[in-house]
């Protein structure tokens, strides 16, 4: 059963939110439009959609490092005006200190919270059992394999027991196998405190192992085209939950929906004609991430490369 709260207030709710930015020519490109989400206590969400839909964007909005230029982000039903020490991020990119040990890198969070030097390190040392890394405490990052490098993120970012967590393609630069064991490591933390989760992901077998909701954005200027529900049992394996044939369905109904939103994404940074026939079988889980990877070309030309949002 999953066990999220949907009748008490979201930890997570996104209203009518558009967000803009002003272009490097003075013009003003539109990165979301009106999007309704919501993301219940100790729900774990997917979002997946085609690159520049605004995925990444979605999350500085929750995170209160952009604020919207309409609509309203609540968490826990107040509205977001600042970074919040409740919300955890976790990147494609790690956070570490690249001088510091492993131990001190986990022990910061604590220790900007102003926790004593002596409890940070006891937290650290348990944050670090619990993801497998006890004995390489006085390890600096570089002198661990990249699967190593993501728990202490992992650790990191749980220490500071975060009621909601938010992370962006945090497994994109490992490898199939590693990428699987974290993602199972990811699971069995997250029992543990049950943040509500946004995972921003273009690989969308990891969203349906993972979540108890995907939600498919549309292309850009992005907003919510499809919510699925993903009623497979907890707790899962992620290498074994793929075989489910009902795994297989969930995955056939969403990618159909976001197909679409990919092909469109592609023929316009690729200049091309979006009503031209292509190929849309849909990919079996087992090419998952290429398929819906989709490394389309960069940005469309008009895309604005500068920082300037528009309220
Ligand atoms: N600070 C900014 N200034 C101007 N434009 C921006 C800014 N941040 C994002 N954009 C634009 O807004 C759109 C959405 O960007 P965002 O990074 O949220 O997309 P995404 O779905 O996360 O992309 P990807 O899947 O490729 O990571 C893009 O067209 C991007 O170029």
């Amino acid at each position: 059963m999953n066990a999220t709260t949907t009748d008490a207030v979201p930890a997570i709710e996104l209203r009518g939110v558009t967000q803009r930015f002003r272009t490097p020519s003075g013009g003003v490109h539109t990165a979301l439009h009106d999007l309704d989400m919501t993301v219940a206590p100790g729900e774990f969400c997917a979002v997946v959609g085609p690159t520049g839909c605004g995925k990444s964007t979605t999350l500085s909005l929750i995170s209160g490092l952009k604020a919207a230029s309409a609509g309203r982000t609540l968490l826990h039903g107040e509205p977001v005006t600042s970074l919040d020490r409740r919300v955890g991020f976790m990147f494609q990119t790690d956070a570490a200190f690249p001088w510091r040990t492993v131990l001190d890198n986990v022990a910061a969070g604590p220790r900007f919270r102003g926790v004593s030097r002596r409890d940070a390190v006891a937290g650290a040392r348990d944050w670090l059992r619990r993801v497998g890394l006890s004995g390489f405490e006085d390890r600096l990052p570089h002198q661990l394999s990249g699967g190593m490098r993501k728990r202490v993120a992992l650790a990191q970012t749980l220490i500071n027991e975060p009621e909601i967590l938010l992370m962006d393609e945090p497994f994109s630069a490992l490898d199939v196998q590693t990428r699987q064991i974290v993602q199972d490591e990811l699971l069995g933390l997250w029992e543990l405190t049950r943040p509500a989760v946004v995972f921003v992901t273009h690989d969308l077998e990891e969203a349906i192992a993972l979540a108890d909701k995907v939600v498919v954005l549309t292309v850009g200027p992005g907003t919510v085209k499809d919510t699925f529900t993903i009623d497979l049992p907890r707790p899962r394996r992620v290498q074994e939950i793929r075989f489910d044939a009902r795994f297989v369905a969930l995955y056939e109904r969403i990618w159909t929906s976001l197909r679409d939103e990919v092909r469109l994404a592609y023929a316009r940074s690729a200049g091309a004609d979006p009503g031209a026939p292509t190929k849309d079988a849909t990919p079996s889980p087992a090419t998952a991430t290429t398929a819906t990877g989709f490394s389309a070309p960069s940005e469309p030309a008009t895309t604005p490369s500068d920082d300037a949002e528009v309220h």
